[in-house]
């Protein structure tokens, strides 16, 4: 089968504000792909343009093998939008939110009650059908809002941040229905500036920043190409400058410093001997496993999150 998703050139911009300059991906089917990057790089944006809500200004995307903006009805049919803002009727109860996106969708009748009643399996919520939204925990309206995107049996899913500021037992249960819809061959995407997230869900990962992709594939192959074994440092006395200078590469990060390194323990010994001359209390000093983290700021000079 043809790329599930295959983006090419894809340009947007908020008057001068260049939101995409000339994104290029592809997805393959059945995967969960991850679409990692600070806030304001251009995620939702991206998925916003992917489900029609903001047009682009160039560039091309064909999804499930069909056009963009020409197959827009046939694509809304197979595809469904978790978009960050929660977007329920707080009056009303789960079942009767998910009938009236059922009907957004096309899902009617006999059909509909199923799917409702499936969907609420799914999201772990069937016992509270009947219970007004204005009931719910953040996490739990998050569960609904991708219940509804799931109605009509999507097959690709895109998530806008789904877990951002929900209670750490939703979000469990939102990583267990992505692993088992994945299981069912539907592909995901993904949006997230949680590292530990794309590394928990997804396969593939294109990791983005203002408005353009820097690097994408494997997370694994990306993590042994890009990451740069470092330390972290933290110590009094150092809240201008880093403890190593001169050929030691250092970046700030909270109250403390990381300093890229090939060899940690040399500079490890290093920070002690200045510390230890100095005569000051340190807080921390501990080596840096490569992760996501580390990759990104070997390819911006910056950290994804502070
Ligand atoms: N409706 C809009 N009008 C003007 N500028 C916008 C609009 N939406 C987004 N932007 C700008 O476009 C850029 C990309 O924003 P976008 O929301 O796509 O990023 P993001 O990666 O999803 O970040 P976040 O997680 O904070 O939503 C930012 O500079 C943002 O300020």
């Amino acid at each position: 089968m043809d790329e599930a998703l295959d983006v090419k050139n894809l340009q947007k911009s908020y008057g001068e504000n260049p939101a995409l300059k000339g994104i290029t991906f592809s997805v393959r089917p059945g995967v969960c792909f991850g679409l990692l990057g600070p806030n304001g790089a251009g995620k939702s944006t991206m998925m916003k343009v992917l489900t029609g809500i903001v047009d682009a200004d160039g560039g091309s995307a064909s999804i499930l093998g069909k056009e963009m903006v020409r197959d827009r009805q046939a694509i809304r049919e197979q595809v469904g939008y978790v978009p960050q803002s929660i977007t329920l009727a707080e009056k009303l109860s789960a079942w009767d939110n998910l009938a009236f996106f059922g009907e957004m969708y096309r899902v009617k009748g006999k059909r509909l009650k199923q799917r409702i009643e499936e969907v609420l399996t799914q999201t772990g919520l069937l016992d509270r059908a009947r219970d007004p939204v204005d009931t719910f925990s953040g996490g739990m309206k998050r569960r609904i809002n991708i219940a509804a995107a799931l109605l009509h049996r999507p097959k690709l899913l895109i998530l806008d941040e789904p877990t951002v500021g929900i209670d750490p037992q939703s979000r469990n249960h939102i990583f267990e229905m992505i692993r088992s819809l994945k299981e069912e061959g539907v592909t995901i995407i993904y949006s997230t500036h949680y590292m530990e997230e794309v590394e928990a869900l997804c396969d593939e990962i294109a990791i983005i920043d203002h408005g353009e992709i820097i690097a994408q594939g494997d997370w694994r192959e990306l993590l042994g190409r890009h990451s740069q074994p470092a330390i972290y440092v933290e110590a009094e006395g150092f809240s201008d400058s880093p403890p190593l200078e001169g050929e030691w590469k250092s970046h700030r990060k909270g109250k403390g410093w990381i300093i890229e390194t090939d060899r940690p323990t040399v500079a490890m010994q290093q920070v002690l001997e200045i510390v230890a001359r100095r005569k000051v209390k340190i807080d921390a000093l501990e080596m840096m496993h490569p992760s996501l983290e580390t990759v990104f700021l070997s390819l911006t000079g910056t950290q994804l999150r502070d």
